[in-house]
């Protein structure tokens, strides 16, 4: 998918282009003072980084109102959804600087009044209960599930782009986890697919990894 492609295949209107625009020229400036994404990979931002977290909606209710998103980095695919879905945000960072970086992006994306930046490590954040959970390049599935499932009901949709592994990840948690989980192709990538999944639970007496 070449870079005008990616821009195209966004279904948004010219307020919102414009706003992303703004980000991807602050996304280059500040990546010459933190190490927010690959150097190589600034060259498709748009493939790379916005398209592939805009991909993701399609997979969520318009109307899902809260939307978890775990080590957003430089805010993907959190701050670029959060840019293109009408839900409360809350993103979860570690890092002092990229929150930072995400504060002042959430500002020019428009989007500061209803997005939570949170400086804090996942398992320091208190109990609470989402509609969609999200995250990119986080952790190993069987520990982004653990990590994760006390924010998450029955009815939370799950929406995490694994890459190449994502088949593999999931053999390997079936026997601790239960849950509707399905795979969908990547529309970024044709060797990486998303796992989606509903229902998501620990099976009783499945192996804690934390
Ligand atoms: C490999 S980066 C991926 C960033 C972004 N999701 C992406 O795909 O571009 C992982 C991010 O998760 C953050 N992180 C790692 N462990 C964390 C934790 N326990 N709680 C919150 N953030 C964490 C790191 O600081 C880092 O920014």
């Amino acid at each position: 998918m070449t870079e005008d492609q990616a821009r195209d295949a966004l279904d948004v209107p010219r307020e919102t282009l414009a706003r992303l625009d703004s980000f991807v020229r602050y996304l280059t400036e500040e990546n010459d003072r933190q190490n927010l994404v690959s150097r190589p990979s600034l060259e498709s931002v748009w493939a790379r980084h916005i398209y592939d977290s805009a991909q993701l909606l399609r997979f969520v209710p318009e109307q899902a109102n809260t939307w978890l998103d775990l080590g957003t980095g430089a805010g993907f695919p959190g701050l670029i959804a959060a840019a293109m879905h009408p839900a409360n945000f809350t993103l979860v960072e570690a890092r002092r600087l990229r929150v930072e970086f995400l504060i002042r992006s959430a500002e020019i994306l428009g989007v500061a009044e209803r997005t939570d930046i949170l400086l804090s490590k996942i398992e320091a954040v208190p109990l609470g209960a989402f509609a969609v959970i999200s995250a990119r390049a986080f952790a190993p599935l069987d520990k982004l599930l653990g990590l994760a499932e006390k924010f998450s009901t029955t009815d939370t949709v799950w929406v995490l782009p694994k890459g190449r592994n994502a088949k593999s990840e999931l053999d390997a948690i079936r026997s601790s986890w239960q849950g509707d989980f399905r795979l969908e192709p990547s529309l970024t990538d044709s060797d990486a697919q998303i796992i989606v999944a509903r229902e998501v639970r620990r099976k009783h007496g499945g192996k804690r990894t934390r």
